[in-house]
């Protein structure tokens, strides 16, 4: 018997981005099918000419975001900011290990950046803006990548809409509207290398994500998805030039339950117990004030759900009543055991 055996990763569907802002009928049905399968699939960026969106500028984000973590630690603290902060609030921190993580009694192992889409767009020199000086100096970078993403994301969400058949105020763009309020950001996270403490947390607890879509971009295995309708764990491996796109709660809310919100975490990957990894995430969200119904015919304005679900990846542990807002199981956490894990590696 070998004594290390591949782990197991998923294969999602891959939809090319050139296609889907040039000629989106090509891609409609594979996009449908991918969002309402495993809600994850790969974005291929490597045929899309927009210059926001290339590998040299995915590559640029990737140095900033080194250059950003390396400030003191002291520096980065001085961004910290919980979920109730203004709409003005340009960008927001995390410290690694607040919240818990996916190995019992264990927390997150991931320190987080968030700069917030909204204000973002309305500062006119991103040099003097209120954020860490490695983000005031790329401002511009990081503005016109945000609006890129804005632009696929509404592509995304035009033809979604089209397929289902959702018109007037159902259509998914009009509660993703440029220019309105809502708490659509860019993550920068950093995962500690596992392994090198034991007081260090490990990876990102198993999770949907609150928003619409999300967009990671990263080159460190690490994320797993639940496959549907199984306790199995697979791998989304980065792929280069592709970023990965998965569906969140509200946009399966807001599409009546068809758009599927995967349950998904970031646990060690075997091959890269030792090595950081870095996340740049675009998370989509619906206006503050829009508004959906979830499971149980509770209406919830979409800001409130996501103060819900950061209430709770803020507290220390994890209540089970919490549970089936965290993952969409009642009384399932999603735990890894890196005992287990080991056994089969
Ligand atoms: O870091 C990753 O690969 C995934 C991050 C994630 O799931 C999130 O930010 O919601
Ligand atoms: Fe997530």
């Amino acid at each position: 018997m070998p004594a290390q055996s591949t782990p197991h990763s998923a294969v999602l569907k891959v939809i090319s981005l050139g296609k889907l802002m040039s000629s989106p009928a090509a891609v409609a049905a594979e996009l449908l099918a991918a969002c309402t399968d495993t809600g994850f699939f790969y974005l291929d960026c490597t045929d899309w000419k927009d210059g926001s969106l290339s590998a040299s500028q995915v590559q640029r984000l990737f140095q900033i975001i080194k250059t950003l973590y390396d400030l003191p630690q002291e520096e980065k603290s001085a961004w910290a900011a919980d979920h109730h902060h203004s709409e003005e609030m340009i960008v927001g921190y995390k410290e690694a290990g607040v919240g818990p993580g996916p190995v019992e009694a264990r927390k997150d192992g991931f320190e987080g950046f968030m700069i917030f889409e909204h204000p973002l767009r309305n500062v006119a020199d991103p040099a003097t803006m209120v954020a860490p000086r490695p983000l005031q100096e790329d401002g511009k970078i990081l503005q016109a990548n945000i609006s890129a993403l804005r632009d696929i994301s509404l592509a995304i969400l035009d033809s979604l809409s089209q397929s289902l058949g959702l018109t007037g105020k159902s259509h998914l763009t009009s509660t993703h509207r440029v220019g309105e309020a809502s708490t659509t950001a860019l993550g920068l996270l950093k995962y500690l290398p596992h392994g090198t403490s034991e007081d260090i947390g490990v990876g990102h607890i198993a999770h949907t994500d609150a928003g619409s879509l999300s967009f990671v971009f990263t080159d460190v295995p690490g994320l797993q998805v639940a496959l549907p309708g199984t306790d199995e764990w697979a791998y989304i491996l980065p792929r280069e030039g592709h970023a990965i796109v998965n569906v969140g709660d509200s946009l399966h809310l807001l599409s009546q339950g068809r758009l599927r919100s995967s349950l998904h975490r970031v646990v060690p990957y075997p091959d890269a117990f030792n090595r950081t990894k870095y996340t740049i995430v675009y998370l989509v969200r619906p206006e503050t004030d829009a508004v959906f119904i979830d499971g149980d015919g509770k209406e919830w304005k979409s800001k409130d759900w996501y103060l819900k679900k950061f209430e709770i990846f803020g507290k220390g542990a994890i209540d089970p009543s919490d549970s089936s807002v965290l993952t969409g199981r009642e009384n399932y956490d999603g735990r890894w055991n890196p005992l287990t894990a080991a056994a089969t590696v």
